[in-house]
């Protein structure tokens, strides 16, 4: 199931344009979207499942207009979304509150919802946990259950914003995983702005930044806008500048900073292989915005 998006809009009142202009094409299978706070992510994901108007521009989900109240309608039975800030009724156990949305979307006998919930709690592994209060849940717990929820009418897109923040790093891990294993044949859009996410987990994405695509590729591609531009420098004395410092690691002699620079920060830089993080920072470098749309 492809987005197609095209010039897409979106101004709040009195504020700046929060999306501007944005053309994205998105495929099946895993999709990572990056950006900074603000970049305008949550605000597509949410025009994206129909819940947030656009000021304008066109918007394809499978080939339905979802601008459009019937094409909206067509695809909210096919999406799956995991908000941000997804409440859940402490009191309920995982089952109970899997039911409940269960008879919300619609899917009215009992037996099947029944069936349907025991499937997923399955796909989410928290069969053993089902039946206690979800007031008592970890956090990577309550984002299962999240997930739980937006697939039990069984999407074909699935949409999830900010999924791992917050998460120790095995909940994370385990979080990212089960994504993955969701994708195959559906489409998964990941927003976030924790890279390494988007690095184990997805081939292709895009980069948002003051609501407009600032780049669209493979994550090789966008690795490799940092090629000859990461640089290891050891220092007892200030911070090397005219860079990015990613990192500062003490070691004999001071701190190990790794820099992405465009030319070496130090006379005595060593080159490093980069990373998606850096290649994601390179991005927001002056001299790389020319190159950043590049195929
Ligand atoms: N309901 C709203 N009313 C007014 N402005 C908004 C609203 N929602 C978002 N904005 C503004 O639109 C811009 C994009 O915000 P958005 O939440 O889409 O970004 P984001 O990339 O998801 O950021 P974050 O990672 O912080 O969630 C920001 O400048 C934000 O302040």
């Amino acid at each position: 199931m492809r987005i197609e998006i095209s010039g897409l809009v979106k101004t709040y009142k009195g504020k700046g344009r929060a999306l501007d202009g944005l053309d994205l094409l998105v495929p099946t299978g895993m999709f990572g979207l990056l950006g900074a706070n603000g970049a305008g992510k949550t605000t597509l994901m949410r025009i994206l499942a129909g819940l947030l108007r656009p000021t304008g521009g066109e918007v394809r989900i499978g080939g339905y207009d979802v601008t459009g109240r019937a094409g909206r309608q067509a695809v909210q039975r096919v999406l799956g979304y995991l908000p941000q800030d997804l409440g859940v009724y402490p009191d309920l156990s995982a089952r109970e509150f899997l039911d409940y949305v269960g008879l919300l979307k619609g899917i009215d006998d009992r037996a099947t919802r029944r069936r349907r919930v025991g499937e997923l709690l399955e796909v989410v592994a928290l069969t053993g946990d089902a039946d206690r209060r979800l007031r008592g849940y970890s956090g990577g717990m309550r984002r299962r259950v999240g997930i739980a929820q937006a697939l039990l009418a069984d999407p074909r897109l699935l949409i999830v914003d900010e999924p791992t923040a917050g998460l120790d790093p095995e909940e994370r891990i385990r979080f990212r995983t089960l994504l993955s294993q969701l994708a195959g044949e559906r489409t998964v859009l990941l927003s976030t702005h924790i890279v390494d996410d988007v690095a184990q987990t997805c081939r292709e994405l895009a980069v948002l930044a003051k609501g407009r695509l600032v780049f669209r590729g493979t994550v090789d591609d966008l690795t490799r806008r940092a090629d000859r531009r990461v640089w290891s420098v050891v220092t007892a004395g200030p911070a090397p500048t005219g860079g990015t410092v990613v990192s500062a690691l003490p070691v004999e002699g001071g701190l190990r900073y790794r820099v992405v620079a465009s030319v070496p920060p130090a006379p005595d830089a060593e080159p490093l292989a980069p990373t998606l993080e850096d290649g994601y920072l390179a991005l927001a470098q002056p001299g790389a915005a020319e190159d950043a749309m590049r195929p």
